[in-house]
C-alpha cells in the first residue's frame, strides 16, 4: 500500500485560515478510501492541542530550532495526524502565522522550517515502523521538506502543491545558515530568489514532482502575468507540473444532511431553499421578498477582488439584487462594505468575522455566490455554491473557469449550464455577469434547471484523489515482477 506523509500548517476540522485547510482535510479521507495510506503533519498549536486532550508520543527530537520537540500521533475526524509539539514555536497566542498585535510572527521562518524538517526526518524514518513512500507539502510552509530530502540517499519521492503562489514564504538571507542545509543549497538551484530565501521556491526546484490546485492555474503560473515572479522557473519545470482540480467534502456540505441550515434539501425538493432564503433575510436583518440575494463568503483581498464589488454595491442594490457578505481581512474593504449596508439598510447585510455556520447557511439561502477574483489557483466556495443550488458567478480566471459552466446560448440548450463566468476582471465585467444573472433569475423554469445542473455537478474528490494516486504511483519505482 503507498503510504504518503501530507504536511500542512492547517487542516480542517482542528486549524483553519482559508481553503488549505478544506483540502489537507478532505484529500487524506478521499485518498484513503482508494488505498493509499495517509499521515498528516501539522504543528501543534495550543488550539489544536486543547481540542485534543493527549495523543502517542511517537517521536522525541533534542533540537529543533532552538528547543526540544515531539510528535505526538492522534486520530481526529478519520484523520491519522501526527502533531508537531515544540512549545517555542507553536505554544504562543495569535493565529497560525500572525501574532495577536496583527503582525506576522517574526520567527515564521524557523516555525515552518522546523515543520519542515521534521516532515523531512519523519520521511527518512523518524518514527519506528514509519517510512512514508512520498512526502507531499502544501504550500510555502511546508515547502522546505523536499529541499531537506533532496540530497538523502534512499530517500521517499516529494511533491509540492501550490495552493497559493501569492505567498511565497520570503525571508532575509541571513536565516540561511540557520536552516542548517548544505552550501550548495544556495543558489539558483536551491532556496537562493534574489538575494533572499525563498521557501516555496525552494521546494518548487527541489520537488519530485510539483501541483497545483486546477489545470487552468497550473497554465496560468507558467506566464509572465500569472507567475508572480517564479513562471520562468515553472516553465522549465512544465513536465514535472500538472493541475488536479480541488474537491469538496460532500459530508460535511451535504444540504441534505446540513445540520446548521433551517431546512434540508435536495434536487427532488430543492424549494426548500426558500426557507433558507426567509432564514437569511432574517440573520441578516434584510428585507422579506423575492428579488436575488447575492453573497459573498471569502477572505476580504485583493487576490478576491472584492474591491470591484466594494464599488458596484450602490449598481447592485438599484439593479434589484440584495447582497450579503460574511467576510474579515483588508479594512479598508470591511469599511467599504459597512458603509455600503449603511446606505442600502434593508438591502445589503454584513458580518465582518470568520463565521464557518454562517457560511453554510449563505450557501444555503442565498441565490447566488459571487467571486470576482483577480486570480484564484482553484477556489472551493463556488464549489459549496454549486452542491447548495447557489448559482456561482466568477469572473473567467484559474479554477473558476475549470468548474463552473457559463450560462451562455450553447450550455443553456445543451442543458449543461451551471453559473455565469464574466470577463474582463473589472467592475463593468462584474456587473455584466450580474446582469446576466437578473435575466436568469427572471425565468423560473430555467433557473430551476441551472439550479439542478448545479446541483449535479460532481465536486467530490473522487476523480482527483485517483489523478493524486497516479501521480504518486508515477514518481515510484516500478514493483518487481
Ligand atoms: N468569513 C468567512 N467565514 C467562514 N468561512 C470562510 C470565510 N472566509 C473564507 N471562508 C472559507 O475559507 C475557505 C476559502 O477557500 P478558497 O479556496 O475559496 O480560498 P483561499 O484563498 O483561502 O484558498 C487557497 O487555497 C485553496 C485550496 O487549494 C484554493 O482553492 C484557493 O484558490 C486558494 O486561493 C472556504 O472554505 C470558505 O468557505
Amino acid at each position: 500500500m503507498t503510504s504518503v506523509l501530507s504536511v500542512s500548517s492547517e487542516v480542517f476540522p482542528l486549524i483553519k485560515t482559508g481553503g488549505l485547510a478544506d483540502v489537507a482535510g478532505a484529500l487524506p479521507l478521499a485518498l484513503g478510501r482508494i488505498g493509499i495510506d495517509v499521515r498528516t503533519l501539522i504543528p501543534a498549536y495550543p488550539s489544536v492541542l486543547a481540542g485534543l486532550g493527549g495523543g502517542q508520543v511517537v517521536a522525541e527530537m533534542p533540537e529543533l530550532f532552538g528547543g526540544p520537540a515531539r510528535i505526538l500521533q492522534v486520530e481526529v475526524a478519520g484523520l491519522d495526524l501526527l502533531l508537531l509539539d515544540a512549545a517555542h514555536l507553536y505554544d504562543r497566542p495569535g493565529g497560525p502565522y500572525i501574532g495577536i498585535n496583527g503582525y506576522d510572527h517574526p520567527d515564521n521562518w524557523a516555525r515552518f522550517a522546523a515543520l519542515s524538517k521534521a516532515a523531512a526526518l519523519v520521511g527518512l524514518g523518524l518514527i519506528p515502523g514509519y517510512r512514508p513512500d512520498i512526502v507531499h507539502a502544501h504550500d510555502w510552509q511546508a515547502a522546505l521538506a523536499p529541499v531537506y530530502l533532496e540530497r538523502e540517499p534512499d530517500r521517499p519521492r516529494t511533491v509540492v502543491t501550490i495552493h497559493n503562489l501569492a505567498f511565497q514564504g520570503a525571508f532575509p538571507h541571513a536565516i540561511f545558515a540557520e536552516l542548517g542545509l548544505p552550501d550548495e543549497a544556495w543558489g539558483v538551484d536551491g532556496v537562493e530568489y534574489y538575494g533572499s530565501v525563498g521557501f516555496l521556491k525552494g521546494g518548487l526546484r527541489s520537488a519530485d514532482a510539483v501541483t497545483t490546485v486546477s489545470p487552468n492555474y497550473a497554465a496560468e503560473i507558467t506566464t509572465a502575468a500569472g507567475g508572480m515572479g517564479l513562471d520562468g522557473l515553472l516553465r522549465g519545470r512544465a513536465d514535472r507540473l500538472t493541475g488536479i482540480v480541488n474537491g469538496i467534502d460532500v459530508e460535511t456540505w451535504d444540504p441534505a444532511t446540513d445540520p446548521h441550515v433551517a431546512a434540508t434539501f435536495t434536487r427532488g425538493d430543492v424549494f426548500r431553499r426558500t426557507i433558507n432564503k426567509r432564514a437569511l433575510e432574517a440573520e441578516f436583518a434584510i428585507e422579506e421578498d423575492d428579488t436575488p440575494i447575492l453573497a459573498v463568503v471569502s477572505r476580504l483581498t485583493w487576490q478576491k477582488g472584492l474591491d470591484l464589488l466594494a464599488e458596484s454595491c450602490d449598481d447592485i442594490v438599484a439593479a434589484g439584487c440584495r447582497l450579503v457578505i460574511c467576510g474579515s481581512g483588508d479594512r479598508m474593504l470591511e469599511g467599504a462594505f459597512l458603509g455600503a449596508a449603511a446606505r442600502h439598510s434593508g438591502r445589503m447585510g454584513v458580518r465582518i468575522g470568520y463565521d464557518e455556520i454562517l457560511s453554510h447557511r449563505i450557501q444555503a439561502g442565498a441565490d447566488a455566490l459571487l467571486v470576482p477574483s483577480r486570480f484564484e489557483p482553484c477556489g472551493l466556495t463556488q464549489l459549496y455554491a454549486l452542491r447548495y443550488g447557489c448559482l456561482p458567478v466568477v469572473s473567467r480566471v484559474g479554477g473558476l473557469a475549470d468548474t463552473v459552466i457559463d450560462a451562455n446560448f450553447a450550455a443553456q440548450a445543451a442543458g449543461v449550464a451551471t453559473g455565469v463566468i464574466f470577463s474582463p476582471v473589472s467592475r463593468e465585467g462584474l456587473m455584466d455577469g450580474i446582469g446576466r444573472l437578473v435575466r436568469l433569475y427572471e425565468d423560473p423554469s430555467l433557473w430551476r434547471d441551472l439550479q439542478l445542473t448545479a446541483m449535479s455537478s460532481d465536486v467530490s474528490w473522487t476523480s482527483s484523489a485517483r489523478r493524486y494516486a497516479d501521480l504518486y504511483k508515477s514518481l515510484l519505482p516500478e514493483p518487481l515482477a
